[in-house]
C-alpha cells in the first residue's frame, strides 16, 4: 500500500463519518461539532491526538449523481463564479477535451485531495464542502457547431427598463461556480480550473463571494444579506411535493442532454447601502413587507407564517404594502413561478466616492427562466420599493447540464451525442 494509498483510505472513513452525522442533521459549529470529531478515527488524529480536520473542513459533497453539485448544497461561505469564452480556433473537440480535464479535476478536489502538479493552496485543509458546478451559455453553441442542440430557454433574458448591465461582464461561452466552507479551498479550485482551461477558453470575467461562514451562528439559520435582511425564506424545499419539477429539466424534453439539469440565472446586483442605511427601520422593513430581525411577514408570526397579503392596518392600507418586495415576488402573485434563490454578497472595496461596490452575486436556479426568473423580474422591474437600493449592473443565463454518471464528465451527453 502506498503512502496515497494510506491517505485516501483515512480519508474515506473520515468522510463516511462525517456523511452519516450529516445525514442526522449535525450542523458544522459549537453544536456539532463534538460529536463528529468523536467520530474520528485514530489514523485521522493531529498531533497530541486532537482530530485532523474540523467539521467544517471535512464535509464533502459528491461530485457524480443524478443534479450537479452546488444547486441544493447548502450556501457555502465562499464562492467564485467564472465565466470563459472559448479561444479563437476552439471547436467542439477542444471544448469537450477542457469539460472531461475540468469534470477530473473538480471530483478530485471535491474528494478532498490533491491534483497533479498542485498548487499546493488547499494543503491541510479538507474538501470543505467543495462544488464545482459548470454550465454552457447561449454562445457556446454556435463555437462548437451544436446550435441544432441549444435549448430555447436559453434565449436571451429581455431587457428590464432597470437594467444597467455591463456586456463586458454578462453572459459568457462557459460558466464555473465554485462553492466552499474555506476561502483556500475556494481560491485553491479556480486556480486548478483557471489552468485547466489552458490554451482552450479565456476568462470573460470573474466575481467573488461569501455568505456567513459555516458554525457562525448558534443553530442553523437562514443567511442574511449586506442589507441586513434574513435572504432565503420563500425558497422551495427539496421535500416540497413540485421542487423537482419547478427545479430541475425532466427527462424526455427536446434537448434530453439537458435532462437532470438546471438553467441558472447570474446577476450582479449593487446595493447602494448608504441610501438604504439611511431610512429607519420600519420604512425598511416596509421596502421588504418583512421583520429585519428575524425575517417574519409584518403581519405577524414567525420567520416560517404565511405572508397574509389581504391583511389590512388600522389606517385600511395593506400592512404589507403593494409595492413590498415579498409580496411581488411572491409565487401566488406571480402565477405560481418559483426559484432556488443560492446567492452570494459580493463586497469589491470602496469607490473613489466612498460607496462600497458591494451586493448580492444573484444565482437563481429553475427548470425553465421563462417559468421562473422572467416573469418575476418582469414585475419587481415594474414597482418593487427594493429598486430605489439596488442596481443590475450584469447578467448571465447558463445550461447547467444534469450530473455526471460515475465514468461520464460534465455535458459528455451534448458533446459527444
Ligand atoms: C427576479 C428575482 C429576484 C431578484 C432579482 C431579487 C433580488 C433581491 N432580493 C433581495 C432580498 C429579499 N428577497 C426576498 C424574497 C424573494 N425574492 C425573490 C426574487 C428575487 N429577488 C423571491 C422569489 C422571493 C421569495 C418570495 C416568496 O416566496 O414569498 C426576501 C424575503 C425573504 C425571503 O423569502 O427570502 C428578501 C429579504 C435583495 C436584497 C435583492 C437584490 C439585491
Ligand atoms: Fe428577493
Amino acid at each position: 500500500m502506498t503512502d496515497s494509498d494510506n491517505l485516501d483510505l483515512s480519508r474515506r472513513r473520515l468522510l463516511g463519518a462525517v456523511g452519516a452525522a450529516g445525514a442526522a442533521g449535525l450542523v458544522a459549529g459549537a453544536a456539532g461539532g463534538a460529536g463528529i470529531s468523536a467520530a474520528l478515527s485514530d489514523d485521522t488524529a493531529g498531533a497530541g491526538g486532537a482530530p485532523a480536520l474540523s467539521t467544517v473542513g471535512s464535509t464533502a459533497v459528491m461530485f457524480h449523481g443524478k443534479h450537479q453539485a452546488g444547486i441544493t448544497t447548502p450556501l457555502q461561505s465562499r464562492g467564485h463564479l467564472v465565466a470563459f469564452d472559448l479561444a479563437p480556433g476552439a471547436g467542439r473537440k477542444e471544448a469537450a477535451a477542457l469539460l472531461r480535464r475540468w469534470s477530473a479535476t473538480a471530483k478530485v478536489l471535491m474528494a478532498g485531495k490533491a491534483p497533479a502538479e498542485d498548487t499546493g493552496i488547499a494543503l491541510d485543509a479538507g474538501p470543505s464542502s467543495l462544488t464545482v458546478t459548470f454550465g454552457f451559455g447561449r454562445t457556446f453553441f454556435d463555437r462548437t457547431g451544436l446550435a441544432s442542440r441549444r435549448p430555447a430557454e436559453l434565449d436571451p433574458l429581455p431587457a428590464f427598463s432597470a437594467d444597467a448591465l455591463d456586456p463586458r461582464r454578462s453572459e459568457g461561452d462557459l460558466w464555473v461556480q465554485i462553492g466552499a466552507d474555506d476561502a483556500l479551498v475556494a481560491f485553491h479550485a479556480l486556480r486548478a480550473v483557471q489552468k485547466d482551461a489552458g490554451d482552450a477558453a479565456r476568462v470573460r470575467w470573474q466575481m467573488n463571494g461569501f455568505n456567513r461562514s459555516a458554525g457562525a451562528t448558534a443553530k442553523p439559520m437562514t443567511a442574511r444579506n449586506l442589507m441586513g435582511q434574513v435572504d432565503g425564506t420563500g425558497n422551495p424545499k427539496p421535500t416540497d411535493p413540485d421542487f423537482d419539477r419547478r427545479i430541475f429539466v425532466p427527462a424526455g424534453g427536446a434537448q434530453e442532454w439537458m435532462a437532470g439539469g438546471s438553467y441558472a440565472v447570474v446577476r450582479r446586483i449593487r446595493m447602494l447601502l448608504d441610501d438604504w442605511e439611511k431610512l429607519p427601520l420600519d420604512r425598511q422593513e416596509k421596502v421588504i413587507g418583512r421583520r429585519k430581525s428575524d425575517g417574519a411577514p409584518l403581519t405577524g408570526g414567525s420567520e416560517t407564517t404565511e405572508l397574509a397579503l389581504d391583511k389590512l392596518g388600522p389606517d385600511g392600507k395593506p400592512v404589507i404594502p403593494d409595492n413590498a418586495h415579498s409580496r411581488i415576488s411572491a409565487p401566488e402573485q406571480n402565477g405560481g413561478a418559483a426559484m432556488l434563490r443560492r446567492p452570494f454578497s459580493f463586497h469589491d472595496g470602496i469607490g473613489p466616492d466612498g460607496t462600497p461596490d458591494a451586493g448580492l452575486l444573484f444565482v437563481c436556479w429553475q427548470a425553465d427562466p421563462l417559468r421562473g426568473f422572467v416573469p418575476v423580474q418582469r414585475k419587481l422591474d415594474r414597482g418593487d420599493a427594493l429598486s430605489a437600493f439596488i442596481r443590475h449592473e450584469a447578467s448571465g443565463l447558463f445550461a447547467v447540464p444534469g450530473g455526471p454518471a460515475e465514468g461520464e464528465y460534465v455535458g459528455q451527453r451534448l458533446l459527444e451525442a
